[in-house]
């Protein structure tokens, strides 16, 4: 893949803390038009690269996102960029169709119409102050502000801390449908792996400041596999050397490989594609051991 056809570009990225590496000498590609989830256990490194992409901390390595370094043209860049910081950022007093105002001021991509689309069937009426709305319809209204903005990259960092299911669900759906395009890119963190899979083109496990694994759905679907081993053929499987075991009622275990071959493991049991929460979990084993 050439650099262009990239919007993010990672080579020998770290960031050193006082006391911690939270991006250890890393290296990692984003293609337009994809909906990337990076996923991590806390403390991973998650929201430090998305601060260096953003250009919001300074960094050492080399890193394009939109052809542009982020520590000397983030001013060009957040044209381009849009995302969601902490939510406290929207003051307490502002009422919601001020806020819609405000953002309509200063942003040239912001859409109106597609903003109260978003706040269409909520509790969020223009009049109420944002100290008067919930966690979660705060979150709401920052949502429906940033995803009206008609941006390249869109970044969210957990976006859905602290929603309802029902909201998550829809607000993920509305993602997909009403503004991803092959176009825009969506990079997203967040610990809810299950809710989001289904929306992902691609996925970055990220571990200890290194991205570990990083691939397209559809390879992944191609090189792990899940296996439900009988009783009997549960040694046999094991000399295959699963990622990762775990036992099932009635003697089945489910084995979990990775890149061997379809037809050695074809006839040890049923087999099937991971979950992405599954496949998280058997990597990232031993973080908390
Ligand atoms: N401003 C800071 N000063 C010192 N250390 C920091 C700072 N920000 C982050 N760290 C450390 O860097 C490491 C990575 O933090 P980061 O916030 O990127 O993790 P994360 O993957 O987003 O985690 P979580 O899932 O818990 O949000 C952690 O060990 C954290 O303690």
């Amino acid at each position: 893949m050439n650099a262009a056809a990239n919007v993010v570009t990672a080579r020998g990225l770290r960031k050193a803390y006082k006391n911690k590496l939270a991006l250890d000498n890393t290296a990692f590609d984003i293609p337009t038009g994809r909906i990337v989830g990076l996923i991590g256990p806390n403390g991973a490194g998650k929201t430090t690269a998305l601060k260096a992409i953003l250009g919001l901390i300074p960094f050492e390595g080399d890193l394009k996102v939109l052809g542009r370094d982020p520590r000397t043209q983030r001013n060009d860049l957040m044209r381009d960029v849009c995302f969601i910081a902490d939510v406290a950022v929207l003051p307490r007093w502002i009422r919601v169709g001020e806020a819609i105002e405000f953002v309509a001021g200063v942003h040239p991509r912001f859409d109106r119409a597609k903003c109260e689309r978003f706040l269409a069937n909520t509790q969020l009426k223009p009049n109420l102050r944002v100290r008067e709305l919930s966690k979660g319809m705060i979150v709401q209204l920052h949502l429906a502000l940033v995803m009206a903005i008609d941006a390249r990259l869109l970044v969210l960092d957990e976006p859905t801390l602290g929603l309802d299911i029902l909201y998550r669900k829809q607000f993920y759906q509305r993602l997909l449908e009403d503004y991803f395009d092959e176009e825009k890119t969506i990079i997203v963190t967040t610990h809810q792996v299950e809710e989001i899979e289904h929306i992902l083109t691609d996925v970055m496990f990220i571990r200890d400041g290194k991205v570990v694994l990083n691939s397209d759905m559809e390879t992944l679907g191609e090189r792990f596999v899940e296996v439900l081993v009988n009783a009997d053929r549960a040694e046999e499987a094991r000399a295959l050397q699963p990622l990762d075991e775990r036992a099932l009622p009635f003697g089945k275990t489910v084995m979990l490989f990775d890149g061997v071959p379809p037809e050695r493991i074809a006839g040890l049991g049923e087999t099937r594609t991971p979950g992405l929460a599954d496949l998280f979990v058997a990597t990232m084993k031993g973080t908390y051991a």
